[in-house]
């Protein structure tokens, strides 16, 4: 096959005329320009948002291409909403500091912790969300995914306080519920029981109540499946169904341990 033809043959089938992979680095820059924005305090508040706003407008005219769907107005109103994103970002980094032994200041929370900056970009992307925006939010989800190993779908309700601790392996359904001071460990999933098409826009992802603590690796599963308040999951276990306020849930392995001589 000529050269010509292979091209052609390649350019009939790139057929998405929206198909553009700078969105995808455009919309990595600009949460990372936010963070820095809301976090460090070398960066100019005034002019970074200036800034964003025009970032933001070029990201909207590429995303935007369903007709009637939201775009260039969101940033005005998103900009509003960044004090008390801010806020709640502010009491997350808290609780990890309160609630690992391991941190020494607030300021390494800020700055080292994978989990901080999952859920501060989760809390981000999901007023984005809300504001119907398309792609962006699940790409900003995406930029934490592949840095930190944590994915949390914007469309999750999470309240406050969250705190992930060492993060990798970590999932959390779109229609999930995580209420308030939920404290969960690396590898939790939160997911659905059943995954088909048909389920969209139904409830799939499991309802997390105030003060329950998530143990490493535990699966919880189903958007019926409500686990109760000041419950504690411990690790590697496997739930589907609702568990009542104060429980104990656990694991119990079986593990064969004799000398080998
Ligand atoms: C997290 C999870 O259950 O994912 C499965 C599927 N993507 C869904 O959203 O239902």
């Amino acid at each position: 096959m000529k050269i010509e033809e292979i091209i052609k043959q390649i350019e009939d089938q790139k057929n998405l005329p929206n198909l553009n992979f700078s969105i995808k680095e455009k919309t990595e820059a600009f949460t990372h320009k936010l963070f820095y924005t809301l976090f460090d305090k070398q960066t100019p508040v005034k002019d970074n948002l200036m800034e964003l706003g025009m970032d933001f407008e070029v990201l909207a005219k590429l995303v935007c291409w369903e007709p009637g769907s939201p775009c260039q107005d969101i940033w005005k109103d998103y900009v509003h909403k960044l004090p008390t994103i801010l806020e709640k970002l502010n009491l997350d980094a808290l609780a990890i500091s309160k609630n690992d032994p391991a941190a020494n200041s607030v300021e390494e929370v800020y700055l080292s912790y994978p989990g901080f900056f999952a859920i501060a970009v989760y809390r981000l992307s999901h007023e984005f969300y809300k504001f119907g925006l398309p792609l962006v939010p699940r790409l900003m989800a995406e930029c934490a995914h592949s840095l930190t190993g944590t994915d949390i779908n914007p469309g999750a309700k999470i309240g406050d306080s969250f705190f992930i601790d060492h993060a990798t392996g970590v999932v959390i359904g779109e229609t999930a519920v995580i209420k308030d001071n939920v404290k969960i460990y690396q590898g939790v999933t939160l997911g659905a029981l059943t995954v088909d098409r048909t389920l969209r826009n139904i409830k799939r992802h499991p309802t997390i109540e105030n003060n329950v603590t998530i143990y490493a690796n535990a699966t919880i599963l189903g958007g019926e499946t409500t686990i109760g308040k000041y419950s504690i999951i411990g690790g590697n276990v496997w739930l589907t169904e609702s568990v009542p306020e104060n429980s104990m849930v656990s694991h119990k392995p079986q593990i064969n341990i004799k000398k080998y001589t």
